[in-house]
């Protein structure tokens, strides 16, 4: 096999065939190269089997990316290989052998509608109440005890004292019992059942040990414990373990996955070979110093220095905006002349971005110079739910025939409504020959309908035929915050606790955002104009969207991926880093491995913009820059707008920007009702913690204390919803609630 395209350090990992190797290397520097490469030489110079070998990763884009790389190198005999996500191959493994276990051959997966749907049968079984606990609260806390190997019986012995504990433990056995009966799998179980498997039949085992010689992983520093586990009972019998990765690029804790997976393989494996890459082949040297130079600020880790043959290249262009559409319209200008002078195509852009919700400035902006885009691994704005909800709802007030907006909405947020509900008023409307909406004007009288039922039905009617008074008189913004504020709608997200949730919650203000906006223009009260006039528009964004077009994403989305032209946008504080970094410093570190993902993706141009100030939380707010602009090295960056970054930085007095500052988290809008109705939260306290100790974070919600550092000065807290975090609880805002 040719090895001309690989250097010295590549070479050596590419021809070590037997034992357990770890590639350890920063961004760029041909770690899924060697990944491939390693298979192709395999197959070609050691007539190794392709049904031998395995190929993990984490998303099926990059599987595919992965299966046509080597196939490039070696043809059709790809596809005797086992490459896949680690679902995927788990999937292929329980079809066979699930019987064991059993399962049939046949089961079913349950995708996350599926699960929350069972998740709710479970909890009218039980009469737990909804509104009390959302399904979904238990549904990420289920998935978390999954990703950490947590059975519900191993969950019950830890925590039967906790009285707060009983509704889970009770639930998550009931929905393990009730997936087993149904011959059904969710997504987390497909690992874990092959553990299981694996574990209880040891002879299954071997099998799949014998048969996989080879066993290879990327992104090897996003594993969680069952996908470790996984990989190490599979390798243990040939050894043969070659994973790949990048410390520095660890971006999702909040899934399970453990960095320590990367650090302790050499403890894991013994006698592991580790290489290192060096240099890197995707950016210049000015973005690759960018990027050395932020990660450079996570304590702890290994110091790797990555060095290019490329170019400087240009420097980092940096703008400061005045608002987010500024900050938008700098960007497609930006695009506009680069396309124009030739220097990249349209599809050589991409858009990185840290929340969903900033997509719809872009959007807009790329829609009014008609230039194509896609939204990549997530929906355009007007496609999400809760906007297609709130629209819905909107159509609903201005014409209340629209039944399929109507049973869009009727029970949504939740209101205990069901099919059976549903069915009734339908009947009684066909009988009447009303619309559904009118239908429930006499919901008092139709049998089978009463009690909470009928007074939430009555409710609903009460909210939208109001609301449907005041069109033509009431400005819309103020139609929008009744609206929201009557269905209750941010509390129910709220309730969730899951950055899932948050997200939907910053898509439900923007809207608001552009709800203002669009009147703003108008001379007077405009519902209507305005639903139609993005009826109209969400269509042209269908025309719009093409496969060769800019592309947007969340920088999650972005991982191992490479664009010539990258803008990283949003670089202020609270949004990137996220305001859950405001008080916690792993969340920090995390914020800032992703900031390392988003430059490192950039093969020759960077932009870094932020916004002076922003519409957020339907408020337009002054905005301090990132602590990361704080980071870069301004002789690397090159000023685009009239004002420089160090002005910046000056104006907004470095002291505010530095997180290590902040004594007092700023006051979060997206929890500002949870906060109302908690205690008051000591913010500086003489509190002492113990282990076991409940406690309540204003953020993060309720908790319990497992160890105390005394010498570090930090706690660590298992959260019911955010997992484990450490705290300095000096700072935090934490309460001790017995
Ligand atoms: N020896 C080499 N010669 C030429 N190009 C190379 C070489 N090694 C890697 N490349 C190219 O450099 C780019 C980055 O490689 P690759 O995607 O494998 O890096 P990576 O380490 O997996 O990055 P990430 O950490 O972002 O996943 C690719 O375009 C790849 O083809
Ligand atoms: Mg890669």
């Amino acid at each position: 096999m040719n090895l001309d395209g690989l250097n010295v350090a590549q070479k050596e990992a590419v021809l070590s065939v037997e034992g357990p190797i770890l590639v350890v290397a920063g961004a760029g520097s041909g770690k899924t190269r060697v990944l491939t490469h390693r298979i192709a030489h395999l197959i070609e110079s050691y007539d190794i089997f392709p049904s031998s070998i395995m190929a993990i990763t984490f998303t099926n884009k990059a599987a595919n990316e992965m299966k046509s790389r080597i196939e490039a190198l070696v043809g059709p005999v790809t596809s005797q290989m086992w490459v896949g996500t680690f679902h995927s191959l788990c999937v292929r493994i329980l079809r066979r052998d699930g019987h064991h276990i059993g399962y049939s051959r046949d089961f079913v997966i349950y995708d996350t509608a599926d699960q929350k749907a069972l998740i709710k049968t479970c909890f009218k079984a039980l009469n737990l109440d909804e509104k009390q606990t959302p399904i979904k609260t238990f549904q990420y806390k289920i998935s978390g005890c999954k990703n950490d190997m947590v059975t519900p019986e191993a969950y019950e012995i830890n925590f039967h004292k906790d009285p707060r504990e009983r509704d889970f433990i009770k639930l998550y056995k009931m929905y393990q019992d009730k997936l087993k009966s149904n011959q059904a799998l969710d997504f987390d179980d497909l690992l874990i059942k092959t553990i299981e498997l694996f574990k209880k039949y040891p002879e299954v085992l071997e099998t799949y040990q014998k048969k996989f010689k080879y066993i290879h992983v990327d992104e090897y520093q996003d594993t969680n414990k069952a996908q470790y586990m996984f990989v190490r009972m599979l390798s243990a019998k040939h050894r043969n373990l070659f994973v790949v990765g990048d410390g520095d690029q660890s971006i999702y804790k909040w899934r399970g996955a453990d960095i320590r997976n990367i650090l302790d393989f050499e403890k894991d494996y013994p006698g592991a070979k580790i290489v290192k890459l060096e240099q890197n082949y995707r950016s210049t040297q000015n973005i690759l110093d960018l990027a050395n130079g932020v990660i450079k600020k996570n304590p702890g880790r290994r110091d790797k220095n990555l060095w290019t043959d490329a170019e400087a290249g240009e420097k980092i262009r940096y703008f400061q905006a005045y608002d987010e559409k500024d900050e938008a319209r700098f960007i497609v200008n930006q695009i506009k002349r680069e396309i124009r002078e030739g220097n990249f195509n349209q599809t050589d852009f991409a858009i990185l971005y840290r929340t969903n919700a900033q997509s719809r400035v872009l959007e807009e902006a790329l829609n009014i110079e008609a230039i194509p885009y896609k939204v990549v691994g997530g929906l355009k704005f007007y496609e999400r739910k809760e906007i297609k909800d709130l629209m819905a709802y909107f159509k609903l007030m201005v014409n209340g025939y629209d039944d399929v907006s109507f049973l869009r909405v009727i029970n949504e947020p939740k209101r205990s409504i069901g099919d059976k509900t549903i069915e009734r008023l339908n009947a009684h409307a066909l009988e009447r020959g009303t619309s559904l909406l009118e239908a429930c004007a006499t919901v008092h009288e139709i049998d089978g309908i009463g009690g909470k039922t009928a007074e939430a039905i009555a409710e609903f009617y009460k909210i939208i035929t109001g609301l449907k008074a005041k069109l033509d008189t009431e400005y819309a913004g103020n139609i929008f915050d009744e609206l929201v504020s009557g269905i209750k709608i941010i509390e129910s997200y709220e309730k969730e606790r899951s950055e899932e949730a948050d997200g939907r919650i910053d898509n439900i203000y923007e809207l608001k955002t552009v709800i203002e906006e669009f009147e703003k223009r108008q001379d007077h009260p405009g519902l209507r104009d305005f639903l139609a006039e993005t009826t109209l528009k969400s269509d042209q964004d269908n025309i719009a969207e093409v496969e060769d077009g800019v592309l947007l994403m969340t920088l999650h989305a972005s991982k191992g991926l490479e664009f010539p032209s990258v803008f990283l946008v949003g670089l202020e504080q609270n949004l990137f880093p996220s305001f859950r970094a405001q008080d916690d410093m792993e969340e920090l570190e995390e914020e800032r491995r992703l900031c390392y993902v988003g430059i490192t993706r950039a093969e020759k141009l960077l932009y870094v913009t932020h916004a002076k100030n922003r519409n957020h939380f339907g408020r337009f707010e002054p905005r301090m820059p990132s602590v990361f602009l704080n980071e870069m090295d301004q002789k690397l960056i090159e000023v685009m707008g009239e004002r420089s970054l160090a002005a910046a930085l000056k104006d907004a007095k470095p002291k505010e920007i530095s997180v290590f500052d902040i004594k007092t988290p700023k006051k979060n809008p997206y929890f500002a009702n949870v906060t109302q109705k908690e205690a008051p939260v000591v913010e500086k306290t003489e509190q002492t913690f113990a282990p076991g100790d409940k406690v309540t974070h204003r953020v993060f919600g309720a908790g319990m204390v497992v160890t105390v550092d005394k010498v570090n000065n930090t706690l660590t807290i298992v959260f019911d919803a955010h997992g484990i975090k450490k705290l300095d609880p000096a700072i935090a805002p934490i309460k001790v609630i017995g």
